[in-house]
């Protein structure tokens, strides 16, 4: 594994012609087979949306709990709403994460979604519209960049371009908004911002400020860092994803520590959009995945099932 994430420009594959897409392709398969992680520069997602979801997202936060816990994340199928500081455990042998966050998926509206009942309705702060608009303009805008990732991802692997892209077109996705609060009393044995994982899904688009701490873990079993830099998002490719592809892109671990220092008594903030395949999805290995000398690893699984069973471990 590399020791550094890579940084690659996107544009050329967001507005290049056919060669221009094969060669970026190629770097993102390395990025994905290697190290599983990436900053990509120019993902074709305004800056000003980024900073305007990261102002709502410190107001939101800073509201009293009692608001907040109106909008109480109440249970796996939806996944949607607010999580109080310790309520999951992204490492399940450690304590709870010190961490508050808040998720929206797919807007319904009043018609309710395919296979998932009432409960897939968004938790909206009442009366403040603008929370809600630029939250769902957020939203789609992740969506679209993570349809031509969809695609870059499906070219890496010799897939008809439009592979991934028909499987994710139910935006079965999360979109969650994290505080990391200021660090006031000694945390306990073991205890971190987020506990080492792997994110569940296809891929996460993360956007994180600069205060720092998110840590990704090489083949050597180190820790490196993935700092904020300007003007890019960070990609990491997820369980489902490494399931799929028979491990030809990589799920890694990784976590947000405590800062040693002054950071610690500071806020962090972070925005992750989880891009999930369709709930109906069937993930069973892809066929340029596997070989006589590569047999695929697992059975074959809805994908709507997997992330229900992750959701349930970490709760
Ligand atoms: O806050 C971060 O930087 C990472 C959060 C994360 O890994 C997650 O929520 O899955
Ligand atoms: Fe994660």
């Amino acid at each position: 594994m590399s020791e550094k994430i890579p940084v690659i420009d996107f544009a050329p594959f967001r507005e290049g012609d056919t060669v221009a897409r094969s060669a970026l392709a190629a770097e993102i398969y390395r990025a994905c087979h290697e190290i599983g992680f990436m900053y990509l520069k120019h993902p074709g997602i305004d800056s000003d949306l980024i900073a305007r979801t990261m102002m709502h997202s410190r107001a939101f936060f800073n509201l009293p709990l009692t608001e907040k816990n109106k909008l109480a994340w109440s249970d796996e199928p939806s996944n949607r709403g607010y999580v109080g500081v310790g309520r999951e455990r992204l490492d399940e042998s450690k304590p709870g994460d010190l961490k508050e966050a808040y998720n929206i998926g797919f807007e319904s509206g009043s018609t309710q979604l395919k296979n998932q009942p009432s409960l897939s309705c968004n938790r909206w702060l009442e009366g403040d519209d603008r929370f809600r608009d630029t939250m769902l303009d957020f939203f789609s805008a992740c969506n679209e960049t993570a349809k031509v990732i969809c695609e870059a991802l499906a070219i890496a692997i010799n897939l008809p371009e439009a592979f991934f892209v028909n499987n994710h077109n139910q935006q079965d996705n999360t979109l969650r908004l994290l505080h990391y609060p200021p660090i006031k009393q000694t945390p306990e044995s073991g205890q971190l911002r987020a506990g080492e994982h792997s994110d569940y899904g296809s891929f996460t688009l993360l956007f994180q400020d600069a205060v720092g701490g998110l840590e990704v873990r090489n083949t050597r079993g180190e820790w490196i860092e993935a700092p904020f830099i300007p003007e890019t998002v960070l990609v990491n490719t997820g369980d489902l994803m490494e399931r799929w592809t028979n491990h030809v892109f990589c799920s890694t671990k990784h976590r947000v520590r405590i800062p040693q220092d002054q950071r610690a008594k500071q806020s962090r903030y972070a925005i992750a959009f989880f891009c999930h395949p369709n709930h109906d999805t069937e993930i069973s290995c892809l066929k340029t995945c596997h070989s006589k000398e590569r047999p695929s690893l697992y059975p074959p699984i809805t994908a709507g099932d997997y992330l229900l069973s992750r959701l349930k471990a970490t709760y």
